[in-house]
């Protein structure tokens, strides 16, 4: 790629998140991802291009020396900070102003430092070595949390019982961000039971929510609409599968062969995401890997036993979420340890690592912390960058990208559902893997105690809990909605 010789209409729009915009290339398997900012301070708020630079830097440090070593050398791909031309930026920004989706238009495209992060595009495969030349399959997946606390902090007993995604569901419906509730259970995902997993995906498919897309040969064929109120077409999505997963010639009928096609592509990501060379197995806390919400029949939760091949995707990604020990809960008091040490001691600041660099000694701070409290800043600096590292985990996206191949392409590495199906060639990468800011610490606490409670409030009119906890009324002030809430004593 040729900084100085960009073009805008060599790149078009890709897809969004929160923070940033995604643009790929027409011909190599590159992608941009470009920062964005809220409408209300994109004009204030806009940085030099130094430190747009030093922040994406930071990104790229962040994937290569923390989270590579973490979830595995062969699943992260940190890329490269570039600068870009003003002019190509800008142009680039009018263009894909029109794909955009309207629910991501409160913020805009950061157009004034020129500086992006490139990456390898995802949904492409890197050797692509089908003999069948049909374009590969890209399946994304941005799991959340897959277990349930365990800490001794915990003071709703609720949250040792109902996973975070299934209580959120009801906050986000409740405040409009979605208009049904997705029936994915992050628990049945990470279970590694196929029965489990394949229900996951099946909710996945049904809802998905920004949890869930399939490209084709780069192109987003199934995602989320903006519409929420269109229903997912089923139909269309198995037509654009059936040439994968169906020979030619089967003489399946419509309705039949779309649930035969879908079937066969939840078999491929559940042999994807449990794909391993290590023959060992992380054996899963029966407590922690069971949702009281989840749909499945309680025999099949208690009678199936709970592992994960080591090091599969799966494994790498939940292993890291773990390093969130003692929830938000127990993570508070030493929030505040840091913030009362910082005000003592601000110089300390860089020392503690506390916006980075992003080195290997912040990974040691991460491995070599304390497992009991001495009462050090130390402990309280250790747990504070674990929590950061697992929220990254919690909001990071799985990519499975496939392609068909024959007897004869003798590949590395390839998926054979039964040896009567097509073979695929393979590969999965972990994406948006940022670093969590320090300062949304608090943001956590409050977020979560709300979560908690409107899953209380909204679904179990009479609890238990609230009933014992609470002895008088009063109003939610961190609440947006000022919404009545139990104040426990
Ligand atoms: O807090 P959560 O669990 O709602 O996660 C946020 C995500 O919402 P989700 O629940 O997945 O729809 C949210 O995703 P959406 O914008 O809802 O697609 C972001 O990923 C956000 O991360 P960041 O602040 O942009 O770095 C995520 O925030 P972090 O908590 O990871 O900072
Ligand atoms: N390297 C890549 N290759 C292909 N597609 C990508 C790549 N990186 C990002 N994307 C696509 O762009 C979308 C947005 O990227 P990303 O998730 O990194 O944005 P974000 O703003 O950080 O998300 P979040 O809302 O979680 O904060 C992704 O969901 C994915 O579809």
């Amino acid at each position: 790629m040729e900084l100085d010789k960009m073009d805008e209409n060599e790149w078009k729009y890709h897809g969004e998140g929160n923070k940033s915009l995604v643009v790929s290339n027409v011909q190599h398997a590159r992608v941009l991802r470009l920062l964005k900012y809220s409408t209300e301070d994109a004009e204030n708020s806009h940085k030099t291009t130094e430190q747009a630079f030093r922040h994406i830097q930071n990104i790229v440090d962040y994937s290569q020396n923390v989270m590579k070593p973490l979830l595995g050398e062969k699943y992260v791909h940190n890329g490269e900070a570039v600068k870009l031309p003003l002019d190509f930026v800008r142009q680039l920004s009018l263009k894909v102003q029109q794909e955009r989706p309207e629910s991501r238009c409160d913020k805009v495209m950061d157009t004034f430092s020129g500086c992006a992060l490139c990456l390898p595009n995802l949904t492409q495969l890197s050797c692509c070595c089908s003999r069948e030349h049909r374009p590969p399959l890209c399946i994304e997946i941005k799991p959340k949390c897959g277990f349930l606390p365990s800490s001794r902090h915990v003071t709703k007993d609720i949250k040792n019982k109902v996973c975070r995604f299934c209580m959120h569901q009801h906050f986000k419906l409740a405040h409009g961000k979605w208009k049904r509730l997705s029936r994915y259970c992050p628990l049945d995902l990470f279970s590694g039971n196929k029965q489990r997993m394949s229900l996951a995906i099946k909710h996945l498919i049904e809802e998905p929510q920004n949890n869930f897309k399939i490209f084709k040969g780069g192109e987003c064929i199934y995602s989320c609409k903006d519409d929420a109120d269109v229903l997912q077409d089923l139909d269309e999505l198995a037509q654009h599968l059936r040439p994968y997963f169906l020979p030619n010639g089967s003489l399946m009928n419509g309705h039949q062969s779309s649930k035969v096609v879908l079937n066969e592509l939840i078999q491929v990501i559940v042999s994807a995401l449990l794909s391993s060379w290590d023959p060992r197995k992380t054996h899963l806390s029966e407590g922690r890997a069971r949702c009281e919400a989840s749909l499945l029949h309680r025999d099949l939760l208690r009678n199936t036993n709970h592992c994960l091949p080591k090091d599969c995707v799966l494994d790498k990604i939940l292993g890291t979420q773990m390093l969130d020990s003692l929830d938000i809960e127990g993570l508070n008091p030493l929030f505040k340890r840091v913030e009362q040490h910082l005000q003592d001691f601000p110089k300390e600041r860089s020392s503690l690592q506390i916006d980075g660099p992003y080195s290997q000694s912040f990974l040691e701070k991460i491995q070599k912390c304390p497992t009991e409290d001495d009462g050090s800043i130390e402990y309280a600096v250790g747990k504070v960058h674990q929590y950061r590292v697992a929220m990254t985990a919690k909001d990071c996206s799985i990519m499975i990208t496939i392609a068909t191949c024959g007897e004869e392409d003798g590949l590395d590495q390839s998926l054979e559902i039964q040896p009567s199906k097509p073979r695929f060639t393979y590969s999965v990468s972990i994406l948006d893997l940022d670093p969590k800011p320090y300062e949304s610490i608090p943001h956590q606490s409050r977020l979560d105690s709300k979560i908690v409670n409107h899953y209380l409030r909204s679904t179990l009119p009479n609890n238990q809990e609230l009933a014992n906890q609470s002895v008088f009324l009063g109003w939610d002030r961190e609440g947006e909605d000022c919404t009545l809430v139990f104040h426990p004593v």
